[in-house]
């Protein structure tokens, strides 16, 4: 174990802020009280996650009352999109994307077995949506569309409020995976077509299992998780009060690093990303340029394996990844990969570094300097090298048609 690595896989997870480690440690130690209590002792505990509602409000531009904490993304996607179709029962239809993180996805292909149809939208080279499939798959019979802001592993960023436009005229409910968005693109419900939003605490500075989804006022809702009347019988349980708290700080940095922050990584980004891509030939950026997060770039290198790649930077005590945690070791090509329609070589040599507001310059450079020895080595040894008998063109050929 060490813990002392460059750190470029913060799409995946992140670092706890130590501000954030500070401000929920009392909550284990002299603050354990039952925030639902009736004693000052328990009351107390209540303020404090009526503060750190307040927190994650203001930075989503929301109403106290529209913030329901959970247990991270996963949850909040999964409540949100169980909720939108308890609250409308006579519709049957769902609208996703192909390139959804499998918090969504998976909970959709579930529902297909239980009589509801999905559409999958698909997306371009660029991996964006087209919005004409979008209207032409909208019917009065559509329950929810849920799209995601922004894609976890090329950081494509979707045209959420044209999206929202559309939805809202076809009358039904618009939920949002914003879990990659959150503190890197400024929100404001106030002025949004977004109905449901998932956000995760990890993905920004706070712990792992703690979340929040916020549900606009007015928009029927039946909750997942049944129990006490915790959180105005929207989700039952005691909170997870360290976590909450953890979350609220969280929420509370986010906003006031936003602007200098991703102003920061982008410019970190821009830099790696246009260096890795000018000295090493035959690789070229995944995703949609000119709607970008800031903090990510996802690289394929053609003719090796992303996976060989990763090995070899963790043997520099760098961290990186190929497509999103759940599913790496698995080998398989990304599925956002595929629907993009790349080609063979590029689906299984991509890599992703998603840096933060703690990525310094000299961990750029210390990337800079290793990568290109990494993938000439690499590319010395890989079979495609002198590919006489033409299995690659086959493999292409292949690949071509079954993701677009
Ligand atoms: C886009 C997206 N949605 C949902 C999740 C799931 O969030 P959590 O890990 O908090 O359950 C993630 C995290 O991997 C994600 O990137
Ligand atoms: S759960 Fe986040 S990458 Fe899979």
């Amino acid at each position: 174990m060490h813990k002392d690595c460059i750190y470029l896989d913060n799409n995946a997870t992140t670092k706890v802020d130590p501000a954030i480690v500070e401000a929920m440690l009392p909550y284990f130690s002299d603050y354990y009280g039952n925030p639902s209590s009736m004693h000052t002792f328990g009351g107390q505990v209540g303020k404090a996650v009526r503060l750190a509602r307040e927190q994650v409000a203001a930075l989503l531009g929301a109403e106290e009352s529209e913030i329901i904490f959970t247990s991270g993304g996963t949850e909040g996607d999964n409540a949100a999109i169980r909720a939108a179709l308890l609250a409308q029962p006579q519709k049957r239809h769902i609208i996703t994307t192909q390139v959804e993180h499998p918090a969504v996805l998976n909970v959709c292909q579930q529902l297909e077995t239980q009589g509801y149809s999905v559409t999958y939208l698909s997306v371009n080279r660029q991996g964006q949506l087209d919005l004409n499939e979008l209207e032409a798959s909208l019917t009065g019979n559509t329950a929810l569309v849920t799209i995601m802001y922004a894609n976890n592993e090329t950081g494509t960023v979707f045209p959420i409020e044209q999206i929202g436009l559309r939805v809202k005229e076809s009358g039904a409910l618009f939920h949002v995976d914003a879990v990659q968005a959150v503190g890197k693109i400024p929100m404001n419900m106030k002025t949004s077509t977004i109905d449901m939003l998932t956000l995760s605490g990890h993905k920004m500075h706070a712990p792992k299992g703690i979340g929040a989804l916020y549900l606009r006022r007015g928009v029927r809702f039946r909750p997942m998780i049944i129990g006490g009347g915790q959180q105005r019988g929207r989700r039952a349980g005691t909170e997870n009060v360290p976590g909450v708290v953890a979350l609220g700080k969280a929420a509370e940095l986010e906003l006031l690093h936003l602007e200098e922050a991703t102003a920061r990584e982008k410019q970190l980004r821009d830099r790696l990303e246009q260096t890795l891509i000018n000295t090493i030939p035959n690789c070229e950026v995944n995703g949609d340029p000119a709607n970008r997060l800031p903090n990510t770039t996802n690289i394929g290198f053609k003719y090796i394996e992303g996976e060989a790649i990763l090995l070899h930077l963790n043997k520099h005590n760098i961290c990186a990844s190929s497509g999103s945690a759940c599913s790496s070791g698995s080998l398989e090509p990304s599925h956002v990969l595929r629907a993009m329609g790349l080609p063979y070589t590029i689906l299984h040599g991509s890599i992703r570094f998603s840096l933060c507001r703690y990525t310094t310059e000299a961990e750029i450079d210390a990337v800079l300097a290793i990568m290109p020895d990494i993938i000439e080595r690499l590319r010395a040894l890989s079979p495609f090298k002198n590919d006489n008998v033409g299995w690659l063109q086959q493999q292409e050929k292949s690949v071509l048609g079954v993701g677009r």
